[in-house]
């Protein structure tokens, strides 16, 4: 089974992107959308006691959350200790699953690969990527987004450079989804050719 790390900074496509290779019937593991089940019921409880009052009806509010971690790094430091075990767990079941069911591709949806030593536990690196101003103009775009929280943000994260420097594989979503398409279509042909 070929373990595809799909990741790319802020705002650069990669939730779009994996629906691509979704649609292309490659089974997709998407860390962001881990957390934030996570943050509805079963880290909760660990959330509120590091961070009190940040639990509404038993969810956590990432609003509020993000508050008080972006642009706090010790605090976000703290988050990440406990967030990080929660989805590695989550993938790793998630790959014995799919390698039971005889998958020959999956892809695993991490926006910090690099950030948290992972790309050495992938087979193959695909990077997302749209250039740095087609990327504020796309995160500035989102609602309550500020030029503060997108700066604390990218201060966290390796620059779109190096992301794109140690890729096997860059993906340009900078072109319309069709376009992306076309390049998920591709990378999947040649990692199905040489399996
Ligand atoms: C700060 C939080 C509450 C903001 O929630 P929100 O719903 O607004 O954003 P979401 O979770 O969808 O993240 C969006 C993007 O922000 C960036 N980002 C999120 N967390 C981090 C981080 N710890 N370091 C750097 N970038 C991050 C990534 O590019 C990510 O794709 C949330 O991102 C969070 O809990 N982060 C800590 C857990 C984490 O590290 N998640 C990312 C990898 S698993
Ligand atoms: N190939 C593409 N063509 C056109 N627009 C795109 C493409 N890929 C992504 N976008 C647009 O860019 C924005 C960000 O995309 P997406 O949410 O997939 O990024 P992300 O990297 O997952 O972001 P985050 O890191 O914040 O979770 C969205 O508005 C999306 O519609």
């Amino acid at each position: 089974m070929i373990v595809v790390g799909l990741t790319g900074s802020i705002g650069m496509g990669k939730s779009t992107t994996a629906r691509l290779f979704a649609d292309e019937g490659v089974p997709v593991h998407d860390a962001d959308a881990t957390v934030h089940r996570l943050y509805a019921g079963e880290a909760a409880p660990v959330i509120e006691a590091a961070f009190p009052g940040v639990v509404k009806d038993g969810a956590v509010d990432r609003k509020e959350l993000g508050t008080r971690v972006i642009g706090a790094p010790e605090a976000l430091a703290k988050l990440e200790a406990i967030v990080h075990p929660l989805v590695r767990r989550a993938e790793a079941e998630f790959l014995a699953r799919e390698r039971a069911a005889g998958r020959p591709i999956v892809v695993l949806d991490v926006p910090l690969l690099f950030e948290t030593g992972r790309a050495g536990a992938v087979d193959h690196i695909a990077v997302v990527s749209a250039g740095e101003a087609e990327q504020r103009r796309r995160v500035l775009a989102r609602p309550g987004m500020t030029e503060e929280t997108f700066a604390a943000m990218l201060a966290r994260q390796t620059p779109d450079a190096e992301k794109r420097a140690r890729a096997h594989t860059v993906i340009d979503t900078s072109r319309g989804i069709e376009a992306a398409r076309d390049q998920v279509r591709a990378l999947i042909a040649t990692l199905s050719a040489g399996s």
